[in-house]
């Protein structure tokens, strides 16, 4: 594999868009035909660290860990520390990741592509064995912030076994999160509303060796821009109309600890200078004082905003983001993780009946299914207070199918009734057999419904890509 391959730049960093934009380009195209029947995955990513381009090899390599999507952040899917290393320092990077449950090695070569000398994203290429040959390999050059090897002798300290989550992505997060304890790097955790990213600045903080100081938390988007600069930094007796006392600022109070910047993707422009240069200079000055304070303050900050997005609306600051974004951590929604609801739904379990002295001690199954069925858009969050309303409200000691919302509940049903409806392939099936063109329709229709491509549908039933598209055009699964 080549880990410097040279491209074209202004055709590569275009694939992707080109779909959106309807341009045909010829140039790009043909790069398009090259990539689709690579036996390696391949993934794009422009400036920013937005997917551009990917592959089906790649699709089909990460479907399970990494459901990625082009336009979404790189920094966003929780399995490649290769492309992020290749991203941040701007080199040519190698490296391996495990991939579906570390069956299999995925060797990767990432490059940045520059054109005119001007970065202009990343491209890798991603090559699958199995496990077992990963002795004879001898290319990773790199040390990844948490190699396979590592992540399996890892352990968790106490403070990080409380949060809850065995998945890989989780695990990977978190094991991510305890090696930033150690430092006093500034981490910036992204993920969506109430996937535990308080949760997670707290074991940060707790395990470092600040775990004596403050913990102090700032919520950017809830404080008003012109409160938000005395929230932080403090303002002197008389500074504005209603500074009747000096008061000190979260900065202060979170001298020689942490200070966790909830909702940075809302801090106003004009903030972000002045937060700009305490992370540049490390001071600062209380509004109406004159005095230059040196702040000692290790930074977290959290988002559940697209903050590239905000950066090309002009909305976030580019030089800030990169100054924040030195440990990068995500936090994967509940839908990205459902292996975890079960052990999070017996967690809150123990944890609300204890908190409101009751005993509800099961869940029927049909409720785990629905559970498992259902997206969390509230992540966690949703999930605790749900268990908390089903635990208050429940007669006897065990939480029923009758007791949950409806939009929950009614994917159950649904579900149950989809996998009752006969299929022409049962094998027990006694009635007359369907023709041979039936079953083949139907073997067709499902393999492009669960690998979502003509490609890895064709791989799995082992044909070409084109007969798959010829079959799927024949039976009108697609027109
Ligand atoms: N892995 C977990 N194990 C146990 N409890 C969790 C876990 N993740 C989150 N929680 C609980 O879910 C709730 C929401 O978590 P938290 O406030 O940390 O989320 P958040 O991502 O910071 O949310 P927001 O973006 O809305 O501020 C909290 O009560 C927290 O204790």
């Amino acid at each position: 594999m080549n880990g410097g391959m040279k491209v074209r730049v202004a055709a590569v960093t275009n694939l992707g868009t080109k779909k959106r934009m309807g341009v045909k380009d010829h140039l790009e195209l043909r790069f398009e035909q090259v990539f689709d029947n690579m036996q390696d995955g391949v993934c794009i990513i422009n400036e920013l660290g937005n997917i551009q381009y990917m592959n089906d090899i790649y699709i089909k390599m990460f479907r399970v860990s990494n459901p990625a999507e082009i336009g979404k952040s790189i920094f966003q899917t929780a399995h490649d520390d290769v492309i992020l290393t290749a991203y941040r320092e701007k080199r040519p990077v190698k490296g391996n990741l495990s991939g579906h449950y570390g069956i299999y090695l995925i060797s990767v070569a990432a490059s940045p592509i520059f054109h005119n000398d001007v970065f202009k994203g990343v491209m890798a290429i991603y090559r699958e064995e199995l496990s077992s040959e990963k002795g004879k390999k001898k290319e990773t050059v790199i040390e990844l912030s948490i190699p396979k090897e590592a992540a399996q002798q890892e352990s968790l300290n106490t403070i990080f076994q409380q949060i809850v989550g065995k998945s890989k992505v989780m695990e990977r997060a978190l094991l991510i999160a305890q090696k930033a304890s150690k430092t006093s790097s500034t981490v910036l955790i992204r993920g969506e509303s109430g996937t535990g990213k308080e949760l997670v600045a707290k074991a940060i903080h707790y395990s470092s060796d600040r775990c004596n100081r403050p913990f102090i938390k700032v919520n950017c988007g809830a404080i008003p821009g012109n409160l938000l600069e005395s929230e932080l930094f403090g303002h002197e007796q008389g500074a504005f109309t209603g500074a009747i006392r000096k008061k000190i600022g979260k900065f202060e109070q979170a001298s020689t600890g942490t200070i966790f910047l909830d909702e940075i993707g809302d801090m106003p422009m004009e903030m972000q200078v002045k937060l700009l240069r305490v992370l540049q200079e490390k001071e600062f000055e209380r509004v109406g004082g004159e005095e230059t304070l040196r702040c000692d303050v290790r930074i977290v900050a959290a988002t559940n905003r697209n903050l590239e997005e905000l950066i090309e609306k002009g909305d976030f600051r580019e030089d800030l983001y990169y100054r924040l974004n030195v440990i990068p951590i995500y936090l994967p929604a509940l839908k990205e993780r459902r292996e975890d609801i079960p052990i999070l739904v017996r967690h809150f379990l123990d944890k609300i009946n204890s908190k409101l002295g009751k005993n509800v001690q099961q869940i029927a199954e049909e409720v785990e299914e629905a559970f498992l069925y259902y997206d969390w858009p509230g992540n966690i969050r949703e999930l605790e207070n749900l268990m908390e309303r089903l635990i208050a409200l429940v007669d006897g000691d065990c939480i029923e199918l009758k007791d949950i919302p409806s939009h929950i509940s009614n994917l159950y049903t649904v579900h149950y009734s989809e996998e009752n409806q006969s299929s022409l392939i049962n094998m027990d099936w006694k009635g007359d057999l369907a023709t041979l063109e039936e079953y083949e329709k139907e073997i067709i229709q499902y393999a492009i419904k669960r690998f979502g491509s003509f490609n890895a549908a064709g791989k799995a039933l082992g044909v070409t890509h084109k007969t798959v598209a010829f079959k799927a055009r024949k039976y009108k699964i697609i027109e």
